[in-house]
């Protein structure tokens, strides 16, 4: 399966020699869809058009050297929107008030914002409170494992997290930085972090490579004072979990009864096992690309090792294809093209396949449909997107807005059954287990959920307005119990 895409065709065309009509022909049959066209030049026999066409990714160069084997055509540029979309980045720094004078000048800059600094030396927190700390976020990466493309390193991985940044702003106003990070030496990324801190009001890590990410996290968050969560693990794991709890729902399966198959047990798959778990999965098998991990087995990799142990009590052995049968769910969390179809007619009746890989899932979506009741993958141009971006806005809101000190499980579990709520009985079906991100639900549900779930267990250290009053009072009355006031 390969990605469509829409680019922009300059071409130049001598009607003495051919017709338009002949050239729109020849795109089509070089798999290209025409949906747009503007005259750049009329001249008297010759022409020049952009023509706006959607095809498949690989086949661009194939489409172009179709156009110029035709006499009389020949292309001029090529633009392809999803470039152009990234021509200059996809992001800016913007002030929020203008500097028009001298006064505005001395308010903002020296002289005037001495005092606000000496006032912060005097009081650290008041950070949150003066400066744009409390809205912001470090995304934060190494480009080790960057979607599914794997390790391409700090620069390559910039559009992706200029990416999540949009995402960032567009879905829950928070404001947050790419920070792509030129070393993988898991000291050194703790050094930069913890050093770059002060600045920030949370940590999103993203696409940093299994096991390193493990330890990064977990010793980020015991020595910093503010939220730290790899998107890649608990994202995927909190919007797995939400879109499953619906898929059981519809099919009539008990979360305890089933049996679960996860592939790539890495990051994502690592977490979505952990939170599998805590929802009350009994049967899961992790396989990689040794195949199922079985209990007792060393596989050389702390990761596989720690999965092994708490999984596959039946010790199953083998490839994917020999544990898939008689599976309820298969969640793949590895690469293109690891499912087959054949394999889909082992599972148990009504099967649920979450192919979560990014850009390409494990199965393309045409083969895979059908042979299961229902099928989500990671992707925005198919029904049922599973994708960290259900979460991650949400979860950074409301962790901001109430200061918490980390995002515990509570919280991601309560993120999950938020998003999960959204999809009402009567609007279940196997095209809509999950609602979509323009859902405008889903941010401010999952931010009241994750406020409510810092709450009560204690990791709230401001009251938000709504819990100052009338029925939230209680709430209020446990942060007072709880937590610091700031
Ligand atoms: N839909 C979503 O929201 C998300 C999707 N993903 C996708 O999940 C995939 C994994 O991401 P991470 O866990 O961050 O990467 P990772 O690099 O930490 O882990 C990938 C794991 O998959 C295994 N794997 C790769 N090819 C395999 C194969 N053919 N058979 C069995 N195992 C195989 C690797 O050995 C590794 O253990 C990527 O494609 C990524 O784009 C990750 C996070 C969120
Ligand atoms: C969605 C995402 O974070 C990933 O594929 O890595
Ligand atoms: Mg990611």
């Amino acid at each position: 399966m390969s990605i469509t895409t829409s680019m922009i065709l300059r071409i130049e065309i001598d009607k003495s020699l051919i017709t338009f009509g002949e050239v729109a022909t020849a795109i089509h049959h070089a798999g290209g869809d025409l949906v747009a066209m503007d005259m750049i030049r009329a001249g008297k026999s010759v022409i020049v058009q952009d023509l706006t066409v959607q095809l498949n990714a690989e086949d661009d160069q194939q489409l172009i050297r179709a156009v110029n084997a035709l006499k009389g055509a020949r292309v001029v540029h090529v633009s392809d929107s999803t470039f152009l979309a990234h021509l200059g980045g996809k992001i800016q720094v913007t002030p929020k008030t203008p500097i028009k004078n001298r006064e505005d000048l001395s308010r903002v800059y020296t002289p005037g914002v001495a005092r606000v600094c000496m006032a912060i030396k005097e009081d650290p927190q008041k950070a949150y409170t003066l400066t744009a700390k409390r809205n912001t976020v470090a995304v934060i990466t190494d480009g080790t494992a960057v979607l599914g493309l794997g390790d391409i390193g700090p620069e390559a991985s910039m559009p992706v997290m200029e990416g999540k940044a949009m995402l960032f702003k567009q879905f829950a106003d928070v404001d947050a930085f790419p920070i792509c990070l030129q070393t993988k030496d898991t000291e050194e990324i703790l050094q930069i972090v913890k050093a770059i801190s002060p600045t920030f009001g949370g940590i999103n890590l993203e696409d940093i490579s299994s096991p390193r990410c493990f330890e990064i996290e977990r010793r980020l968050q015991e020595e910093l004072d503010i939220p730290v969560f790899h998107d890649d693990q608990h994202g995927t794991a909190v919007v797995l979990l939400a879109g499953l709890l619906n898929a059981l729902r519809l099919v009539g399966k008990s979360i305890e009864q089933i049996r679960v198959v996860v592939c790539g047990i890495g990051a994502a798959g690592a977490a979505c096992i952990g939170m599998l778990q805590a929802a009350g999965v009994r049967s899961i098998i992790a396989v990689d690309r040794c195949g199922a991990l079985v209990p007792g087995s060393a596989y050389g990799n702390p990761t596989l090792d720690r999965i092994a142990a708490i999984t596959n009590p039946e010790r199953r052995q083998g490839g994917l294809s020999e544990v898939i049968g008689g599976a309820d769910v298969f969640i793949g969390v590895s690469g293109p093209g690891v499912l087959k179809a054949s394999d889909l007619r082992l599972m148990a009746k009504d099967p649920i396949v979450f192919a979560m890989a990014n850009p390409e899932p494990e199965i393309d979506p045409e083969l895979a449909q059908p042979w299961v009741r229902v099928l989500a993958t990671g992707r925005s141009d198919y029904p049922n997107q599973i994708n960290n971006v259900l979460c991650f806005p949400g979860i950074f809101r409301g962790a901001l807005d109430c200061r918490a000190s980390c995002i515990n499980e509570e919280m991601k579990l309560a993120a999950a059954g938020a998003i999960a709520s959204i999809v009402m009985d009567e609007e279940l079906n196997e095209q809509y287990i999950i609602p979509s991100i323009f859902n405008d639900k889903v941010v401010p549900r999952v931010r009241d959920a994750v406020v409510e779930a810092a709450v009560r267990t204690g990791v709230a250290r401001r009251i938000p307005p709504e819990y100052q009053s009338g029925e939230n009072a209680r709430g209020s009355q446990l942060l007072q119990e709880n937590m610091l006031m700031y």
